[in-house]
């Protein structure tokens, strides 16, 4: 039995979960598998709830579970709240508490998309690239402070948070093309002098990984002029944040990019973009990268890379039958919204 807890957040969140899960049922029947769904505020509406937008009854339901599937947190509506009251640092927040200092966020190009992305077809075809973004260290968790003239938020990490996530880019390269590349600002950041060296000794223990080093903004400009060169890309929590925003291009949209959280026990599976005001409620939003974060769940939390396959497959399938939501639909698509997606999906299955 995988016991979940299931947190649909905000804006496009509730709505991309709803249509979500139905696959998970699906995919439990056909293979077998026990889930138990319990559902918990987080983030904004649950700071209008309770105050806080992380209870302590959704930390207790967590705890006891071996995976979260979260949708999304934040908007408008709470963007003045003081920081520590702000949806975002629930997301914070459950990402140190839970140790999750690795995400794993894969990027690929389908061919359907050739009349979205702005690339020529020969510059995009087959991007199939993983980045893996440090997620409780950096800047986002440094010390911060405020006053009327100055604020500061300092990217620190030590040599062993650097070095357990880098170690992550290793493995992962090693069982994909054998290419590694560490993204850093080593030439002006203290703390990327550390990253950039830690990476050079624990290399020495993957001698059959090609390993590439890159400043961060000549990595934002090689995954546009040739994405292709890359396959593993290892990071920091900032860069890692803004450069998988960016990779989502490739893939056509945000809606497209899944992620899984981990490194510690109970891992958390969302997708890579926020909260979609602008679309929210509108049945608009692609659940795409929601459904293949369920199928990351299945891979890494209840190792069944059969049933992980299984939603990948039919992802595949409902794409290049020519559906799509708007983010993603080019003019001969057969343009759908969140639910019906996600039934097509589940059909597939
Ligand atoms: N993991 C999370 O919960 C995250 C939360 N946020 C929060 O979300 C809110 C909105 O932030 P934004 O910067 O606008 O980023 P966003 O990722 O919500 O949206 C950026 C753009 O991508 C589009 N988009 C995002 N997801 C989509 C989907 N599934 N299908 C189709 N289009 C999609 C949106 O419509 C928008 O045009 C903020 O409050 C932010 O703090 C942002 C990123 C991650
Ligand atoms: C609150 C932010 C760190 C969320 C975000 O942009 C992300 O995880 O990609
Ligand atoms: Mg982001």
């Amino acid at each position: 039995m995988t016991k979940l807890v299931i947190l649909p957040g905000d804006g496009i969140g509730p709505e991309i979960i709803d249509a979500s899960l139905p696959i998970l049922e699906k995919v439990s029947e056909k293979f077998n598998l026990e889930f138990s769904m319990e559902t918990a505020d987080f983030g904004g509406n649950a700071y209008d709830k309770h105050g806080n937008p992380f209870p302590d009854e959704t930390w207790e339901k967590v705890q006891n579970s071996n995976a979260v599937i979260l949708g999304s947190v934040g908007g408008p509506k709470w963007d003045d709240l003081p920081r520590e009251l702000r949806p975002e640092a629930a997301l914070l927040g459950i990402r140190k508490r839970l140790g999750l200092y690795c995400n794993i966020r894969p990027v690929k190009y389908h061919d359907i998309l050739a009349s979205k992305v702005v690339w020529k077809e020969e510059y995009i075809k087959g991007v199939d690239i993983v980045i893996i973004r440090e997620l409780t260290g950096g800047a986002y968790f440094g010390a911060k402070g405020r006053d009327e003239h100055k604020a500061f938020d300092n990217i620190e990490y030590t040599a062993e948070e650097v070095e357990r996530i880098v170690r992550r880019g290793f493995e992962i390269a090693m069982n994909r093309k054998k290419v590694l590349h560490s993204v850093d600002k080593a030439n002006v950041l203290e703390s990327s002098r550390l990253w950039r060296e830690v990476t050079l000794r624990v290399a020495k223990e993957y001698p059959e990984v090609r390993l590439e080093h890159l400043y961060v903004d000549n990595a934002a400009l090689q995954l546009v002029i040739n994405p292709k060169q890359f396959d593993v890309i290892v990071t920091e929590n900032m860069f890692g944040d803004i450069l998988s925003d960016q990779a989502a291009a490739l893939a056509g949209s945000l809606g497209m990019l899944p992620s899984a959280s981990l490194g510690g026990e109970i891992g958390v599976y969302e997708p890579a973009h926020g909260s979609a005001p602008d679309i929210a409620g509108q049945d608009k939003a692609n659940p795409l990268a929601t459904i293949l974060s369920l199928a990351m769940m299945l891979r890494f939390t209840c190792k069944n890379e059969e049933a992980a396959k299984a939603i990948e497959v039919a992802v595949e399938k409902v794409m290049n039958a020519g559906f799509a939501t708007i983010d993603i639909a080019g003019p001969n698509s057969k343009l759908v919204g969140t639910k019906e997606m996600a039934e097509l999906v589940l059909k597939e299955i």
